[in-house]
């Protein structure tokens, strides 16, 4: 376990600013989720912890030590990438002793600690198989097997279940949590899907054109964004910008929402409610329904407030006698209000 630092970590490729001074703590034994939009740098830092992207300025501390000068396969780091490539030729056990051998373990304590790593990832009867002969789950968990079982201090994860189905996905989003729980390593996971972060780990980051935007913990993060690009980028929100009044944010279409704490807010698109009739609710607005999209569980309203697109998530019986389209009342309680920093 080790705590991993990065200090004023600044990397540029031409005109791209891939990392733009971020400063960060993954604290030991956790689970880290680096989230971002595509090109926001995520795949950058885990390189740069790696130490296979050389940062122009900034520094990487392992346990307080700065690691510039530390080669790759001394930093004692695991790795799981996207495309992790299994030897083919090499049966399970092969593949996950692969890397004690290189480090001159002697065979026997190499094959008690590979048999361990596998049943630790629920592969103990496959260790004679070729990599070809398992699914598409069953080979990450040898790539998961073959990243810990050299036990190293850290543990950088890249997109390693994106190329897995939804339901194994899932599936495999809980054993990596308890694999990592029982390995208690220290951990940074990249992902895109927010859901996956959300779900997994201790401390979320959100990155954007190689900034931090925000980090802590993911409920914290989720139920006080702070800023437009947090809010509508975990989860769905709805913003509403307006001019701040006495009596509460008038809109530009003059309505007023009483009690708004910003000029700008957001509202979670699970906070709003839909119906026919005017409600008594304090908090109202007029809006044109455009779609209804069932989707098993939960089900999606898409909406049109003066040109501007909202959404509302709910069950299907949330949106029972609401017709297909046409002109609907929205309103929220006036504790769904998330105030922001900017418009
Ligand atoms: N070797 C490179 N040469 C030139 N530009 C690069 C290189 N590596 C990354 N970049 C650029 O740096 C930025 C950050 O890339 P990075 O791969 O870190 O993003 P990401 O958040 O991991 O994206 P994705 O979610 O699409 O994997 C992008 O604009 C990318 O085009």
């Amino acid at each position: 376990m080790a705590v991993v630092r990065t200090e004023g970590l600044v990397k540029t490729y031409g005109a791209t600013r891939a990392l733009d001074d971020i400063t960060l703590t993954f604290p030991d034994g956790g689970f880290f989720g680096l989230l971002g939009p595509s090109g926001s740098g995520k795949t950058t830092l885990l390189r740069a912890i790696a130490g296979f992207v050389i940062p122009d300025s900034g520094r990487v501390f392992i346990d307080d030590a700065p690691v510039e000068n530390v080669p790759v396969e001394a930093r004692e780091i695991g790795m799981v990438f996207q495309n992790y490539a299994l030897f083919p030729n090499m049966t399970v056990a092969g593949n996950v002793g692969f890397g004690l051998e290189v480090r001159k373990v002697p065979a026997a304590e190499r094959k008690r600690r590979v048999a361990e790593v596998l049943d630790l990832v629920q592969l103990g009867e496959l260790g004679d198989r070729k990599p070809h002969e398992l699914s598409g789950g069953q080979r990450q968990r040898v790539a998961m097997a073959r990243a810990i079982v050299t036990r190293p201090r850290v543990l950088l994860l890249d997109e390693p279940l994106s190329a897995l189905d939804k339901s194994l996905r899932v599936e495999m989003q809980i054993e990596l949590k308890r694999i990592q729980r029982e390995v208690g390593i220290t951990t940074i996971f990249v992902t895109h899907d927010q859901e996956e972060a959300l779900t997994l780990s201790d401390q979320i980051g959100i990155l954007r054109d190689g900034r931090l935007v925000r980090h802590g913990p993911p409920r914290e993060v989720y139920d006080n964004p702070r800023d437009p690009f947090t809010a509508q980028f975990l989860g769905e929100a709805n913003l509403f910008s307006g001019t701040p009044e006495p009596g509460g944010l008038r809109l530009a279409d003059g309505t007023l929402i009483p009690g708004a704490p910003t000029a700008t807010i957001a509202v979670r698109a699970e906070d709003l409610r839909i119906t026919l009739d005017e409600p008594a609710a304090p908090i109202r607005l007029r809006a044109r329904l455009r779609q209804r999209i069932f989707a098993g569980a939960m089900g999606t309203c898409v909406l049109d407030w003066r040109g501007n697109p909202l959404k509302a998530i709910g069950r299907d019986q949330d949106f029972a006698g609401l017709p297909a389209q046409g002109d609907v009342w929205l309103s929220w309680d006036s504790a769904d209000m998330i105030p922001l920093s900017e418009g």
